[in-house]
């Protein structure tokens, strides 16, 4: 049974906890709290929630990284960190089940989804969590660290998970962060995530954990060799970014993604993303209380747009930072049968637009192998050809016009889903006010985003004129 996503919404009633844990009851104070800057009470508490919440048994090791479980209302910032991690695991999960091939915005259950996680850490952490929550989903795991691989092992072993995780080194290839030679067994991977080393040297992690009054060996702090990558964890991102462009990763890969615990190093990576042409990226914040955040950046070579709330998820970020919206409205002054027969019939009007229009969903989606077919100047471009040709334009021709090999499906240039409903639907059914309709635009597929906006240019003229 997956754990819901506010399974922390609420403080831990440490005494139950302690009834079932003996390990944890032995750390608890006499007053019932528990001291969090002590490592083996914070070890202890993230195993019995581990163990509670999701069926996980962790060993882990006293002087590697613990994933310290969320407790309470935010009192420590370790309490945050587990939190985060399974944030993390539930951003993946909406961002997979939004971009799937057959458009279906919801979890497929059928859908074998492969993910490899990055410096997996001794915990093995999010593997864990990931394959617990959906039990069609398969995992690799890379560790650079050979103490914290073993540990990984064993834990994906005592978990009953070794069919479904498995552990590997680095990539071999020239210091590569991306496991090349692993991959080339697996047609698609559906998702690489990672939480990179944090610090940019040993100077800076004694510097941080001083300002926090923290020593720099506690739990949460782990051990250098984890923590400390020369360049923090922007070099990290920056290489898999790089990797991320290769071909052998670009179009097998089809999201890539970070953890990362600085809003200053979301900037910077979505910077280098654009420069590299990246175009279709989502960026998310873990609310970790007042004072701890982390952030996350998840960006794709292909063409399936995730829902806008998965793609813009923060508001910390600069507008210029965010990805370009995947949903927008159009507000029509008549009925949704009205509108539903309007819309139906501009479409019969466009050559080259595949529409399927599902009446139980009051839904439709459309799809264009050729980009613009909307617009005048489409249309001109379109009579021009058809007299050229003496022929009429469909999805199949246009399929060889664009030199595509046969047997290669190409991408659709734009795909899009219009939902047609009464205005305020949402909200309480009396309130719906029934001659005022909503169409509610989403963008599925695409890299270009001046075509969505056209899209709804012409939607909106064609369905408020
Ligand atoms: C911040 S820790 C994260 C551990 C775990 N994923 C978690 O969230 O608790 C970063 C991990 O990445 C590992 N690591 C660093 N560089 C690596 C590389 N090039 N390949 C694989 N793992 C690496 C470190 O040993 C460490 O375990």
């Amino acid at each position: 049974m997956p754990a819901p996503p506010d399974i922390y919404q609420n403080e831990v009633d440490f005494t139950a906890l302690a009834l079932r844990y003996p390990d944890f009851a032995k750390k608890l104070k006499a007053n019932r709290q528990l001291d969090f800057s002590d490592p083996e009470s914070v070890r202890q508490l993230t195993k019995a929630l581990l163990h509670r919440d999701f069926d996980l048994t962790i060993s882990l090791p006293e002087d590697r990284l613990c994933p310290p479980v969320r407790s309470r209302a935010y009192r420590n910032k370790l309490e945050a960190d587990i939190n985060a991690r399974f944030n993390y695991v539930l951003f993946v999960q909406r961002l997979l089940d939004s971009t799937q091939d057959n458009y279906n915005d919801a979890y497929d259950p059928n859908r074998k989804v492969i993910g490899i996680d990055i410096g997996t850490g001794a915990s093995a952490i999010y593997p864990l969590l990931a394959c617990r929550q959906r039990p069609p989903w398969l995992f690799l795991a890379t560790e650079i660290d050979a103490r914290s691989k073993e540990f990984a092992e064993r834990n994906v072993k005592d978990n009953g998970l070794a069919s479904r995780i498995k552990v590997i080194g680095p990539g071999s290839e020239s210091n590569a962060i991306i496991p090349v030679a692993e991959l080339e067994r697996f047609e698609r991977i559906d998702i690489l995530l990672t939480n990179p080393p944090f610090y940019t040297s040993e100077t800076e992690l004694q510097a941080l954990a001083k300002q926090k009054a923290r020593p720099p060996n506690s739990a949460c702090t782990g051990a250098p060799v984890e923590m400390i990558c020369p360049g923090g964890e922007v070099s990290f991102v920056s290489q898999i970014v790089d990797e991320s462009t290769l071909p052998a990763n670009k179009t097998k890969i089809q999201w890539f993604s970070s953890m990362l615990g600085k809003l200053g190093s979301v900037t910077v990576i979505i910077d280098k993303l654009k420069e590299t042409g990246c175009t279709n990226y989502a960026v998310t914040e873990f609310v970790q209380g007042q004072r701890t955040r982390r952030w996350c950046v998840a960006w794709s070579w292909l063409g399936l747009r995730p829902v806008q709330a998965v793609a813009r998820g923060t508001d910390a970020v600069e507008k210029k930072h965010l990805p370009f919206p995947t949903e927008m409205k159009v507000l029509v002054d008549a009925d949704v049968g009205a509108t539903t027969r309007k819309l139906n019939e501009e479409f019969t009007k466009l050559d080259g637009m595949e529409w399927r229009w599902r009446s139980g969903l009051q839904a439709g989606i459309g799809r264009s192998m050729n980009g613009d077919v909307w617009s005048r100047h489409a249309r001109r471009r379109q009579k021009r050809r058809e007299v050229e040709n003496h022929d009429s334009m469909d999805v199949e021709t246009a399929k060889h016009d664009n030199n595509h090999k046969e047997e290669e499906l190409p991408e659709p240039n734009f795909a899009f889903k219009i939902m047609v409903q009464p205005q305020n639907a949402e909200m309480m059914t009396d309130v719906a006010d029934p001659t005022t309709t909503v169409l509610k635009l989403r963008w599925l597929q695409g890299q270009d985003s001046t075509l969505f906006e056209s899209f709804h240019g012409w939607l909106k003229r064609k369905l408020t004129q």
